[in-house]
Order: C-alpha cells, then structure tokens, then sequence
C-alpha cells in the first residue's frame, strides 16, 4: 500500500504524558472530520483543527510507495543511536493510513510507536502508546487507551459535563484536558484551569511546542 504523508520532522512531543520526549512526527494527510480547506471548516464535524493536513507538500512529506520506504525515511529525521527511537503517527487522522505493514517495519527499526487520533476508528492493537483526542458530534469508538486528550472548551455544541463525566468511565490510564488554542485562548485556558481544578481526575496537557517555539 501507498501511504501519503504531509511532513515528518524531528522534535519534542509538545503535548501529553511524553510531553517533552524527543519524537519523529509523521503527519498523515487527510482526515475523516474535515476536508482540511478553510471553506469546509464551519460545517465539519472538528472545526477547531490548528494543522494543515492537505497534500503531501510539507517538509519531509510525500507519497510512499511502501512500509519499508516509509520506516527508512523516519529512521533518517531520528539519526544516528539505537537508543530511545520514538515516533509519533499523527494527521490529519493516522488511523485511515496505519496498517500492519508500517506498524511491523517501525518496530522493526527499533521505534516506540505511539499515536495521535480521534478514536472514530479502531486503533491498530500493536501501537505502543494510544491517544485519543474526541471531538464533539463524532462517534469515539476507541474508548481504551493510555491517553485521553481532551480538548476543551470545544466551540459550538461543544462536549457537556456530562460527556466528560461519561469519559471519565471510558478504560484509560490518564485523562489529560487540553485548552482550545483559538482566539480565545486566555478564557480557553481558565475554561480548562477550572475543569481541572473541579475534576481531580484530570490534568492540564500544554501545548508546549508552542510555547517553546519548536514545531
Ligand atoms: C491535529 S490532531 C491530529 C490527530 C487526530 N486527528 C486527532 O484529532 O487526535 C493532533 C492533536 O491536536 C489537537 N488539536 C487540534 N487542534 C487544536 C486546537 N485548536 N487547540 C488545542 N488542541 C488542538 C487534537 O485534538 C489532537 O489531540
Ligand atoms: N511538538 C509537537 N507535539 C505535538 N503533539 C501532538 C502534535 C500533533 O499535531 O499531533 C504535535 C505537534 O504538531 N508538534
Ligand atoms: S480530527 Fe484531528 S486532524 Fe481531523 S480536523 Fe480534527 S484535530 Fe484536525
Ligand atoms: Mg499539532
């Protein structure tokens, strides 16, 4: 199979438990919740996305013409050493691209697998580290995991109390609330301080590459 990747880069996950950890980021174009063009932004089911996902034009994208290509060239964004090889596969929604033959070649060249989805489709039972990221008015159907990563306020219907309540049941090992980078950012920051602050259960994931100026 033929994957088609927007961009892969060299970084620190930004977000999350393994905030902080050196990764390889491979953007998956596409995605299932929205076409990725501005005019289709206000009648998708996730409207708030912060990425270009469209095409395969970015910095280390392209299309692949199997696993092993694939593997080999995140294999050169992490260099050299053999030691602590983490990847994370995210999008657009990974999940539409993620198979068998990809998860076995990145194992194969050492790396910790961990992904980035929005859990509207199954994830691969062989990824290492799962983070589920819902968005209101979707059907989450991976409600197991290591991560939930919830963004949080979500404009418009918006995820109630009661769907975080609910969440709060779902099989995961953390529950992390991510504030809404919007134009509301400040508001969106307090909005998720005081969920946080009123739901023990929960903590505060940072965008931290933003804030740090890396990708
Ligand atoms: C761009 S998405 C790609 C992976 C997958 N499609 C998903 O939604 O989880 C990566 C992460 O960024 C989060 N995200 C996207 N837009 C955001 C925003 N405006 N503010 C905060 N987090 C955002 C998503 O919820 C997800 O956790
Ligand atoms: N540094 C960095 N960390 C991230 N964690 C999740 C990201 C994503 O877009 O999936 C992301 C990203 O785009 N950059
Ligand atoms: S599901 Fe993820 S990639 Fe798709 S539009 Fe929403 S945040 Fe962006
Ligand atoms: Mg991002």
């Amino acid at each position: 199979m033929t994957y088609a990747v927007k961009e892969m880069f060299l970084t620190l996950q930004g977000e999350g438990v393994h905030s902080g950890r050196r990764a390889v980021f491979m953007r998956f174009a596409g995605c299932n919740l929205w076409t990725g063009r501005e005019e289709d932004r206000r009648k998708a089911v996730c409207q708030f996305c912060d990425t270009d996902f469209v095409g395969t034009d970015g910095q280390g994208g392209g299309k692949f013409a199997d696993a092993q290509a694939l593997a080999d060239a995140a294999l050169a964004f992490w260099g050299t050493g053999e030691e602590g090889r983490y990847i994370v596969m995210t999008g657009g929604e990974p999940m539409l691209q993620v198979d068998d033959a990809l998860i076995d070649a990145l194992h194969a060249h050492g790396f910790i697998i961990a992904i980035e989805s929005n859990g509207t489709i199954p994830a691969h039972p062989c990824i290492d580290w799962v983070c589920i990221s819902p968005k209101a008015g979707s059907d989450v159907v991976q409600r197991s995991g290591n991560e939930l990563k919830l963004v949080w306020p979500q404009p418009g219907r918006g995820h109630s109390i009661g769907d975080v309540e609910a969440m709060e049941g779902w099989a995961f090992d953390n529950l992390l609330i991510q504030p809404l980078d919007s134009a509301d950012a400040a508001a969106n920051m307090q909005a998720a301080i005081d969920l946080v602050m009123a739901r023990p259960k929960w903590r505060l994931s940072l965008q931290s590459h933003k804030y740090l100026g890396l990708r």
